[in-house]
């Protein structure tokens, strides 16, 4: 596991695009995990910079998302599809087929999730995903729990998440309840992982992540078995990691 420290949240987020970008420039038709919430969309904006000033070429990239709500339309504003044309897709080079995430409004759910998993598998796996991380140790949706979830499936989400997210929507009520995400083998399966986290209210659940005992009660501390996984932190969430 590597872990970088960066002074503020726009150095973490300039760090996390300079290695994506290394890293379609090494592979061209890289398979992306990508992740929403606030903590990448710094990430997102100076990739696409990179792609407007430094000619950065997504036109052979293949993108899988980890997650979508439940219930939400692709054209709702807090869908995480909408989420991630406004915020990355609509301003780069990509092309649509090439974009993948769950469909929070299919009819059967479990389909879409055996369907999403089959997807991933026969595009070869994903070279380099990204993770955010909850307050409560989450990763994608994969909330804290008994057991890890293994590949793509339904979530209930926690009270805390639908708390914590609630500040996207008109109140409460509005959260969606479930969601589709990727499971933590799926995650597991990616070939490189960074993982973002910035300010001090990330700073327990990084420090589980990284030296907390491994257990589905904290699901990023699952990471720790990963052999490729970089942590990018700005000081804040690095507020309990001492480094030698
Ligand atoms: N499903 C997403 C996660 O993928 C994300 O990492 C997390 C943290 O979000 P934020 O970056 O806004 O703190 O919340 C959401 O619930």
């Amino acid at each position: 596991m590597r872990i970088i420290i960066e002074d503020s949240y726009e150095s973490m987020s300039k760090k996390a695009a300079l290695m994506l970008a290394g890293q379609i420039l090494l592979k061209p038709d890289t398979i992306l995990g990508l992740a929403t919430g606030s903590t990448p969309i710094g990430m997102y904006k100076e990739l696409v910079r990179m792609h407007k000033e430094e000619d950065l070429d997504f036109s052979n990239v293949v993108t899988f998302n980890l997650d979508e709500y439940v219930g939400l339309d692709k054209n709702d504003k807090n869908s995480y599809h909408y989420y991630m044309f406004q915020n990355f897709f609509n301003h780069i080079n990509i092309k649509k087929e090439n974009i993948y995430i769950p469909d929070g409004m299919a009819q059967d759910l479990e389909e879409e999730c055996k369907r999403y998993e089959r997807i991933i598998e026969e595009k070869g796996g994903i070279d380099l995903q990204i993770l955010g991380i909850g307050k409560n140790g989450h990763i994608g949706f994969n909330e804290p729990d008994l057991k890890f979830e293994a590949t793509t499936h339904v979530v209930k989400l926690d009270e805390e998440t639908i708390m914590a997210n609630s500040r996207f929507f008109n109140s409460i009520a509005e959260v969606p309840r479930f969601a589709i995400s990727m499971g933590i083998k799926t995650i597991m399966h990616s070939k490189k992982i960074i993982l973002l986290a910035s300010g001090e209210e990330k700073a327990e659940a990084i420090y589980k992540a990284i030296y907390g005992p491994i257990v589905p009660k904290h699901p990023a501390s699952v990471l720790q078995l990963h052999p490729d996984v970089t942590f990018i932190l700005d000081k804040d969430a690095a507020k309990f990691i001492k480094l030698r």
